[in-house]
């Protein structure tokens, strides 16, 4: 029989899929999973597909049925079960078989893997996947890192998985080690922020215009025709007109408002902190995540504070009011991609990745939870001005800020006055606000830092004092 092209370890929601979609590529896969009974029953369920499937009981078995050199994809929890995995592969591997870690990694793990490996002759990919469940069947964003050899042993097979829009694959090799980890551990990031700020869109229309879950996703739903036009947009209107079978109302009615996270959003701030580069919006999103899950905290707060102020919004013109909300969140989301790839580019640098940015717009496209048209525009923009210091200043999306704006200001204000949380929608205002006013008021930082430490500050006009003149005694204006 002939060898397979690929392995695959971990039959768990994601691997399970993506063996399929490889498979189903006319890719012979060798499958192996730590409980074999998962393996009998995947194989059972494999259908016109199990000929390409080669169903594996042992490593020894599983690592003789690849073609060297063997691509071996671990797609397994993330963090010790990964490093577990690869010690018991390892000693039945041979010189350039390479391990690709397909699951939610932490770069920083990615890197030491992949140096760990360095003089053994084998090799590491750290592979980010998105696109959930169904990507994984019929076509994730595949972001990969690692050395570009490995890549062009593994780029034929990844390249027939991958998702196509407008038949461009949205895989690519972005560069050394870690940077495939660290790509996706962003788009999570952003996809935090762009799923916060659509919880907080919701929850204006429903506690501030008391709208019913039908009629959000109605709106939903048209704003996925126009410029909003995406996966989560999409989603978010099914799910809202999503009945519970058991008392009939609408599902999200009856779901818990604590969010889950798994760690990859708190990744982006953290290297964002790292790096000094302000990503405000997603820091946002993964706080209202945390605080959401402090729902006790809450109630208990709800009931000593009260809610504040006013129960609904004052809005004269209602259609005029939904029409603001649709262009904040798009500025919103502006500010949130701004960030996501500021935080990219600077990663770049520090870790010498040298990442394609229009490129991974470009994978982003299709087949990733964030998945839309305006990913389409942000490699546009960047394809034009790839040396553009953010986002926002490029020209399409300067216009585009312009244009939207005075609606996410109008948006926010009227939410803080009715006592409706916006956190990240603040954030994206906050920073556009920030970002774009020349001369801002960290003079004054800069002076209490000097009064109290001693710390020293820049003047504007060049000359050499270095340091206020506190306690001498001058007086301003005297
Ligand atoms: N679900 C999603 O939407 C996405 C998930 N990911 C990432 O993909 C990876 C897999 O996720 P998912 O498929 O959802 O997870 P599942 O929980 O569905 O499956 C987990 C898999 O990991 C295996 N496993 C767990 N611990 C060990 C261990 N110590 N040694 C060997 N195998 C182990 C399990 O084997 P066993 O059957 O023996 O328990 C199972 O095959 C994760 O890193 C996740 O973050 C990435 C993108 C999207
Ligand atoms: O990677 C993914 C999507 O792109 C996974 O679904 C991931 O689990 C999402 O993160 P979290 O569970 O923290 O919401």
């Amino acid at each position: 029989m002939a060898q397979a092209e690929i392995g695959l370890i971990g039959l768990g929601v994601m691997g399970s899929n993506l063996a399929l979609n490889i498979a189903e590529k006319g890719n012979k896969i060798a499958v192996f999973n730590r409980t074999a009974e998962r393996t009998r029953e995947f194989y059972e369920e494999a259908g016109s597909l199990k000929d390409q499937i080669v169903p594996c009981e042992t490593i020894e078995e599983f690592v003789a049925a690849i073609r060297p050199p063997r691509p071996i994809i671990i797609m397994i929890k993330a963090g010790d079960p990964v490093d577990q995995q690869m010690e018991l592969l390892k000693p039945f591997l041979e010189k350039n078989d390479i391990m690709i870690d397909a699951g939610n990694a932490n770069f920083r793990d990615t890197m030491r893997r992949f140096d760990a490996l360095k003089d053994s002759g084998l090799t590491f990919i750290g592979m980010g996947v998105s696109g959930g469940e169904e990507g994984a069947r019929h076509g994730p964003s595949i972001m990969v890192g690692g050395k570009e050899d490995s890549w062009k042993r593994v780029e034929k097979v990844l390249t027939s998985i991958a998702a196509k829009y407008n038949d461009e694959p949205c895989v690519a090799w972005l560069g050394e080690n870690g940077a495939g980890h660290f790509v996706k551990t962003i788009h999570n990031g952003i996809e935090y922020a762009d799923m916060q700020m659509i919880a907080e869109i919701y929850g204006i229309l429903r506690d501030g215009l008391n709208m019913s879950a039908t009629e959000i996703g109605k709106v939903f739903d048209t704003w996925n025709k126009g410029r909003l036009n995406s996966y989560l947009i999409e989603i978010s209107g099914t799910v809202l007109e999503t009945a519970d079978p058991l008392t009939g109302k609408p599902i999200v009615d009856m779901i818990l408002d604590k969010a889950g996270q798994k760690g990859t959003g708190k990744w982006s701030v953290i290297e964002a902190q790292n790096m000094g580069v302000p990503a405000t919006a997603i820091e946002a999103a993964v706080a209202a995540r945390s605080l959401s899950s402090m729902k006790d905290e809450r109630e208990a707060a709800e009931k000593t504070l009260g809610l504040p102020g006013l129960s609904a919004l004052s809005v004269s013109d209602r259609d005029a009011f939904i029409k603001d909300l649709e262009s904040a969140l798009l500025a919103g989301k502006i500010g949130a991609y701004a960030q996501g790839f500021a935080v990219m580019s600077a990663a770049s640098k520090e870790f010498g990745w040298n990442l394609p940015m229009p490129t991974i717009a470009k994978i982003w496209r299709a087949g990733c939870i964030i998945r839309s048209q305006f990913l389409d525009e942000i490699t546009s923009a960047f394809t034009a001005a790839p040396d553009a210091a953010n986002l926002i200043v490029t020209p399409a999306f300067s216009t585009m800020v312009k244009e939207t704006d005075g609606a996410l200001r109008r948006v926010v204000s009227a939410a803080v006055l009715a006592g409706l949380p916006v956190p990240a929608l603040a954030s994206a205002l906050g920073y556009f606000d920030s970002y774009r006013r020349g001369r801002g008021t960290a003079n004054m930082i800069q002076a209490q830092r000097d009064f109290f430490g001693a710390h020293g500050f820049d003047r504007i006009d060049g000359a050499d004092n270095h340091h206020g003149p506190w306690g001498s005694g001058l007086v301003a204006g005297a």
